[in-house]
């Protein structure tokens, strides 16, 4: 047994039902086959044993007091998971669904994908099964001061700095910046995502859509082609589906789809996205109300989001959203490329059919990097005490995404593997964090 099926056996025994978790690791591992042949030295410092291994983990109680006076009790989770260039940076995530594989999961490919930014950050995330659907801003509020109330004392600007993900927005990011402000007495870049009147970034809020929409273009560059005109499908409808379709239109493209967890909508003549911004940002309502007011649109219940044509799909919701059948629909329906804004939105089985079929592919870890590489320019900004133009931050933001492109390209090639970027993108974010915790010892 190689090396690397031993390390997996291993951490899927001492980590039972970690599913997501496994798939993480798995898709990484796998990839690294040759670079831990061509590097030996690994093996002997045990370095994926410790690569796999989270430097630590904190699960804690939130317990808060909903609007009617019930005490509520969710579970708070935070993964420190590798800080061998810099302190651990990773969103978190409030929605039912999070457990501790799936913050394992997160925090796993935060490590490469912060590695691949060229920025010194470390890999981490956290989050509750807090579902901040449905509650008043109260109850929000009081939810979030309960949570930091724990986590202040384990984050700081230089250990470990969350921002949003799923369920973590503006809103969520203020309260619990003003908790932490509150209990340390210290005004200091401790999260990002930071409204801007407060210490935030102008650009982090698009970063994310924005520079999926950089590296996608770059790869159509190199394939002598241009998003104008191309006919593209989004799935979700939050932060990063937003910006990606403001880019993607931006750019001259046709968005005609979004989604949400309960359906998705088809806009022949094109998403109008001051309505979905409306809905989404303002109201914070459902997406099948788009077609309330553009009713030539069509809206469906559940999934199928994929079942329509499209040159280039953009999954931007969450993980395991398109499976092996979704992507044989998409390839079976001429996709020319797919990049992915979600972390792992695509099964092992699906990442497979696009390798297997040479469609254009980035995975999440290179392609949606532009929101935690936003994220370390607002903490570089605190630094200063300086604030950047919003152009300034959008072309640093721009020449990461394409310098990210270089890199998983070279390496794709370096291992004699043209075109495939997730071993690009493994390999890349790999040897930055795998040389500098050899240079660092056995910690
Ligand atoms: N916000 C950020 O800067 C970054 C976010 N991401 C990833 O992007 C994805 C989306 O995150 P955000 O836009 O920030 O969150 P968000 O909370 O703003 O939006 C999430 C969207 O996905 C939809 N969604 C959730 N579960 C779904 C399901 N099962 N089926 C269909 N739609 C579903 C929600 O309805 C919502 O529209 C996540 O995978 C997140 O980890 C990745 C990099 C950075
Ligand atoms: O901005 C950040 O620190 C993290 C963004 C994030 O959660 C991610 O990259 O998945």
């Amino acid at each position: 047994m190689s090396y690397v099926s031993e390390v997996l056996e291993e951490l899927i025994r001492k980590n039972p039902g970690e599913k997501e978790f496994h798939q993480a690791a798995t898709e990484v591992l796998t990839t690294l086959e040759p670079v831990i042949e061509k590097n030996p030295q690994f093996q002997k410092a045990a370095l994926l044993e410790r690569l796999v291994e989270p430097e630590r983990q904190l699960k804690f109680r939130v317990p808060w007091v909903d609007d009617k006076g019930n005490v509520q009790v969710n579970v708070g989770y935070r993964v420190e998971f590798n800080s061998a260039i810099g302190p651990y940076k990773g969103g978190l995530r409030f929605h039912p669904s999070v457990n501790i594989g799936i913050i394992k999961f997160l925090g796993f490919e935060q490590i490469f994908k912060n590695s691949l930014t060229g920025l010194p950050i470390g890999g981490g995330k956290g989050g509750s099964d807090f579902d901040p659907k449905g509650k008043s801003d109260n109850e929000v509020m009081a939810f979030c001061q309960s949570f930091m109330t724990e986590l202040y004392r384990h984050i700081g600007a230089d250990t470990d700095v969350p921002a949003g993900d799923i369920g973590v927005g503006g809103r969520e990011i203020g309260y619990l910046y003003g908790q932490y402000k509150r209990i340390t007495n210290r005004y200091e870049s401790v999260l990002t995502g930071k409204g801007l009147t407060y210490g935030g970034s102008l650009a982090r809020k698009e970063a994310t859509g924005y520079g999926l929409v950089y590296i996608t273009a770059e790869m159509l560059r190199a394939h002598n082609d241009t998003l104008a005109g191309k006919k593209v499908v989004v799935s979700g409808s939050g932060n990063v589906a937003i910006y990606a379709t403001e880019k993607a239109q931006q750019l001259g493209a046709k968005v005609v789809a979004l989604s949400d967890s309960n359906g998705w909508i088809y806009d022949e003549e094109g998403i109008d996205l001051a309505l979905v911004k409306e809905i989404k940002e303002v109201r914070r309502g459902r997406i099948k109300e788009y077609v309330q007011t553009r009713t030539n649109a069509e809206y469906h219940e559940g999934k199928g989001i994929w079942t329509i044509p499209c040159d280039v799909a953009l999954p931007c919701a969450t993980q395991n959203e398109l499976n092996g059948d979704d992507a044989r629909t998409l390839i079976k329906n001429g996709v020319l490329a797919v990049a992915e804004g979600a972390n792992m939105p695509s099964t092992l089985e699906a990442t497979e059919e696009f390798l297997k079929n040479k469609i254009m592919y980035i995975p999440g870890k290179a392609a949606n990097a532009g929101g935690v590489a936003t994220s370390a320019l607002e903490m570089s900004q605190n630094a200063q005490r300086l604030s950047w133009s919003f152009e300034e931050v959008d072309q640093k933001l721009q020449g990461i995404m394409v310098n990210i492109y270089r890199q998983i390209s070279e390496a794709a090639a370096a291992y004699d593997a043209p075109g495939n970027f997730v071993l690009g993108a493994n390999i890349a974010g790999f040897l930055k964090v795998a040389n500098a915790m050899m240079d660092q010892g056995i910690v």
